[in-house]
């Protein structure tokens, strides 16, 4: 994996991590978009976890079967921002894992440290691999900046006040930010972030992280701030 900006040309990690909402997924996709680069969302790979846990009846409330499920999960998931796809045993699972029973029950598996060790390895494989078959990969989730790849030459903690988090959460599921639509999207943030906290640190940037802020910027705005982090660790 490379260790410094100049290994870049062998392939050039950007790792990033932040909350629930704070954009990580849709801007580190573009981002790489932008760069010609491999994405990686680890997230969707917890996520496809618990699917295959779910849809082998794994008791989510015994963490040695969770880990025998981790030991033998068929993942096959894609590095190219415009087409990740997520293949679980053959099955296409890239919309399954977005659902809302995937999102209550994720946190009960990414808090299992076996399972995180088993996949870390995987991600690290992916990382590498990505870096060097496609020049470089933006890797996205809770522990890349602080475990999975700390060596990477850009690591950037993306975050957003809990407020702006809320209401794009709330307008992607929702299509609105009302008082209702936020209320019915707050566990999927607030709870999920408590949970996923007690394993990872991604609120408060490591040494050498940098913070990026997105509460007022837009999309573009927050792409446009990877990027100069970017230009700023090559310069
Ligand atoms: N300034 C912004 N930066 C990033 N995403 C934003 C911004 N404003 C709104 N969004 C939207 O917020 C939603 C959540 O972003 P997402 O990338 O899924 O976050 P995360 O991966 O951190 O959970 C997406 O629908 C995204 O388009
Ligand atoms: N590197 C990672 C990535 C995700 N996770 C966990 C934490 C989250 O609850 C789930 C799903 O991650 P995902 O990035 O899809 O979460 P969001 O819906 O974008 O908030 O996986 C993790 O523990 N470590």
């Amino acid at each position: 994996m490379p260790q410094t900006p100049e290994d870049h040309l062998s392939g050039f990690v950007i790792a990033v991590d932040g909350p629930s909402g704070s954009g990580k997924s849709s801007v580190s996709k573009q981002v790489a978009r932008t760069l010609g680069y491999g994405y990686l969302d680890t997230g969707a790979m917890y996520r496809a976890l618990t699917w295959w846990c779910l849809h082998e009846n794994v008791d989510l409330g015994d963490p040695d079967a969770i880990t025998a499920a981790a030991q033998r999960f068929p993942l096959s998931i894609g590095t190219d921002p415009d087409a990740p796809t997520v293949l679980v045993d053959g099955t296409d699972v890239a919309a399954a894992i977005r659902e809302t029973g995937i999102s209550t029950n994720v946190s009960a598996v990414a808090t299992v440290i076996p399972v995180r060790e088993i996949l870390r390895v995987l991600q690290r494989r992916l990382i590498s691999e990505a870096a060097t078959e496609q020049g470089g990969v933006v890797a996205e989730g809770r522990d890349i900046t602080t475990v999975v790849a700390p060596d990477a030459p850009v690591r950037i903690l993306l975050t957003a006040s809990e407020e702006a988090r809320l209401a794009r959460r709330s307008t992607e599921l929702h299509g609105a930010a009302d008082e209702a639509a936020v209320a019915a999207t707050r566990s999927q943030i607030v709870d999920r972030d408590r949970a996923d906290s007690a394993v990872s640190e991604f609120t408060v940037a490591a040494d050498g992280v940098t913070t990026i802020d997105t509460s007022h910027l837009d999309f573009e705005g927050s792409v446009e701030a990877v990027l100069q982090v970017v230009e700023a660790a090559r310069a």
